[in-house]
């Protein structure tokens, strides 16, 4: 099987602020001094994986284990402190609420604007353009400011783009939980008309039966390190027995 996404001991080291600033003026001052501390927070350790075309991938793991940190590494919103992301085809990252979107500009404009950032060109988005605004069902809404949308009405948005578009790797964070129930079913035949047709999916879900439903393979991330790769039924059984024990929060869960 060929390989488009490939991560090689990626790790991300964030720089956490460990003192309260409260003023923009007083984080000046210190800046000015040089007395800013922080600590270094390593959010991905490590971690290496293969997906290979037409795989479908689950991503679990507690609050704060670094899910929706390797997908962005993955969809190039962050680049990572170490290591490695290659990735073949045009991708589709619906990562988080509105990203992506620029708050100011309307729907109509934010569809051309994430276009060009997929790299499209606008002839192949004119002429898709009437499909996304049927699939997303927002054509009142259409030139209103998305900063105005509610959360449901954001991600219906981001996902008729990146579904219209048919990309080969999809991206999808958790956010198709905010849509209404009749949108999660057209989401769910969309991805399933998509990985029919070979496309890659990469999920992160708190849902973990819908991990098990609509993908094959589970990667389990704790505390930043990849403990489990392999069958999604059985990631998705050991993570469960392990939550039983665990608190859902990782700083506080001992490993
Ligand atoms: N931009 C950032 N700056 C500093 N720290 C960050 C940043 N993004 C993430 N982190 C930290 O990295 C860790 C991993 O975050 P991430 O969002 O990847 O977790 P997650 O597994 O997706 O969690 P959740 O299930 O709660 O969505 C967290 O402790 C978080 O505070």
């Amino acid at each position: 099987m060929e390989n488009v996404i490939s991560v090689e001991n990626v790790s991300m080291v964030f720089n956490l602020a460990n003192e309260r600033i409260d003023s923009i003026k007083e984080y000046i001052i210190r800046a000015l001094k040089g007395n800013l501390n922080y600590e270094p927070f390593v959010a991905l350790k490590d971690v290496s994986f293969q997906i290979g075309r037409g795989e479908s991938v689950g991503i679990v793991g507690a609050n704060g284990s670094g899910k929706s940190t390797i997908l962005k590494c993955i969809s190039g919103i962050y680049k990572p402190t170490r290591g490695k992301i290659r990735t073949k085809g045009l991708l589709a990252p619906l990562i988080e609420l509105g990203a992506g979107f620029d708050g100011d500009l309307t729907a109509r404009e934010n569809i051309y604007l994430n276009s060009a950032i997929m790299g499209l060109n606008q002839k192949f988005v004119e002429s898709k353009f009437e499909e996304i605004v049927d699939f997303s069902e927002l054509r009142p809404f259409l030139d209103v400011a998305v900063k105005n949308f509610s959360s449901g009405m954001a991600a219906r948005l981001g996902f008729a783009l990146a579904s219209v578009v048919n990309p080969e790797i999809l991206i999808v964070d958790e956010i198709l939980g905010v849509g209404d129930a009749a949108f999660q079913k057209k989401c769910g035949e969309k991805m399933e008309q998509l990985r029919s047709n070979n496309a890659t999916m990469l999920l992160v879900s708190h849902d973990i039966n819908q991990v098990k439903a609509q993908c094959d393979r589970a990667i389990w991330l704790k505390k930043g390190v990849l403990v489990m790769d392999g069958n999604a039924l059985e990631v998705c059984e050991a993570y469960e027995n392990w939550t039983k024990n665990h608190s859902a929060f990782e700083s506080e869960a001992s490993s």
